[in-house]
C-alpha cells in the first residue's frame, strides 16, 4: 500500500508507523488520520503481526489537528460528518498493542492520539500538552477525559486551561509515559518493547490489553468481573497450557497464538 503521509515497515512480527508530514510538523489533517486508520487496520489483521509501534519525527510526534484545515469548519459540519470520531477513533479498535513512541510535540491531537495507544515511550525530549484553550477551543479527540485519568484533575485542569506543556520527565513522573529514553534511544527501546511483546501468547497479550483499557471505562466491581471472565477464558487456550508445562519442564515456552 502507497501512503502519502506515513511510512510504514515492519521488523519481524512488529509493525512501525511513522507519521511523515514533517513541514507542519506532523499536523494531524483528513488524509493522514484516513491514511494512519488504513495503516492500523492492515497490520491489526495481519497474521505475522504482534505490536504496532506509532512514532513521528525527532521534532515532532504530532503537533495537533491540522488547524489550518480545521480553521473554516462549521458547527453543522463537524457535528454531521462526525469529524474527529470518523477518522481518529480507529487506534482504539485496534486489538494489538500499539506503542507510542514519542518524540518532540506531542500536542493537542497528537497528545490525544499518543493517549489512544496502549503505552507511551518518552525521548527525552518529548513534550506534551492540551493547548487547544490558545485556539478558542477544547481538545476534542479525548483529552479532557484521558488525561485526566492518566495525570489527574489537578495536572490536567494545569494543561488545559492554561496550554502549559509537560516535559517528559514530569509526563513519566506523572503517570502518563511508561518509560522516558535518551532520543537516539527512543526506536530501539520501543522495538524492545514490541519483540517482547511479540515472544509471547497473542491471545493472552490482546486479553491483557482489553482488561487494563476497561478500567478506564468501568467501575471496580464491574472491571473485576469482566477480569475474572475473561482469565477463566484464557484456561481455553493452547498457549496457556504451554505457558505453565515450560514454567514446570524448567525451558522456554512456544507460543503458538491459539
Ligand atoms: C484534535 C483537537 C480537537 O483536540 C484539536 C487540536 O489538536 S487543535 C491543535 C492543537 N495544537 C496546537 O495548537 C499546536 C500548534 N503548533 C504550535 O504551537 C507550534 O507549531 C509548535 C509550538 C508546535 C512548534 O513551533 P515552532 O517550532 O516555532 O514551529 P512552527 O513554525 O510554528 O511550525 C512549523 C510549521 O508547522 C505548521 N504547524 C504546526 N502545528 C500545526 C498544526 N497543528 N496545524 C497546522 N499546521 C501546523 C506551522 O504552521 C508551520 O508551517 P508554516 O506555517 O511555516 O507553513
Amino acid at each position: 500500500m502507497a501512503y502519502e503521509m506515513i511510512l510504514t515497515e515492519t521488523q519481524g512480527a512488529v509493525a512501525v508507523i511513522r507519521l511523515n508530514r514533517p513541514q507542519a510538523l506532523n499536523a494531524l489533517c483528513d488524509q493522514l488520520m484516513g491514511e494512519l486508520g488504513e495503516a492500523l487496520r492492515g497490520f491489526d489483521a495481519d497474521p505475522a503481526i504482534a505490536a504496532i509501534i506509532l512514532t513521528g519525527s525527532e521534532k515532532a510526534f504530532a503537533a495537533g489537528a491540522d488547524i489550518k484545515e480545521m480553521k473554516d469548519r462549521t458547527w453543522p459540519g463537524v457535528y454531521f460528518e462526525d469529524f474527529i470520531t470518523a477518522r481518529w477513533e480507529a487506534v482504539t479498535t485496534i486489538k494489538k498493542p500499539v506503542i507510542a513512541a514519542v518524540a518532540g510535540f506531542a500536542l493537542g491531537g497528537g497528545c490525544e492520539l499518543a493517549m489512544m495507544c496502549d503505552m507511551i515511550i518518552a525521548a527525552d525530549n518529548a513534550k506534551f500538552g492540551q493547548p487547544e484553550i490558545n485556539l478558542g477551543i477544547i481538545p476534542g479527540a479525548g483529552g479532557t477525559q484521558r488525561l485526566t485519568r492518566a495525570v489527574g484533575k489537578a495536572k490536567a485542569m494545569d494543561l488545559v486551561l492554561t496550554a502549559r506543556m509537560m516535559d517528559a520527565t514530569e509526563a513519566e513522573r506523572s503517570g502518563l509515559v511508561a518509560r522516558v529514553v535518551p532520543l537516539d534511544q527512543l526506536m530501539a527501546e520501543a522495538m524492545k518493547v514490541g519483540e517482547k511483546i511479540a515472544s509471547l501468547s497473542g491471545p493472552a497479550v490482546a486479553i491483557a490489553k482489553e482488561a487494563v483499557n476497561r478500567a478506564f471505562e468501568t467501575t471496580l466491581a464491574e472491571g473485576v468481573r469482566f477480569e475474572r471472565k475473561i482469565f477463566y477464558s484464557l484456561f481455553a487456550t493452547e498457549d496457556q497450557k504451554e505457558g505453565m508445562s515450560a514454567f514446570a519442564e524448567k525451558r522456554k515456552p512456544a507460543f503458538r497464538n491459539r
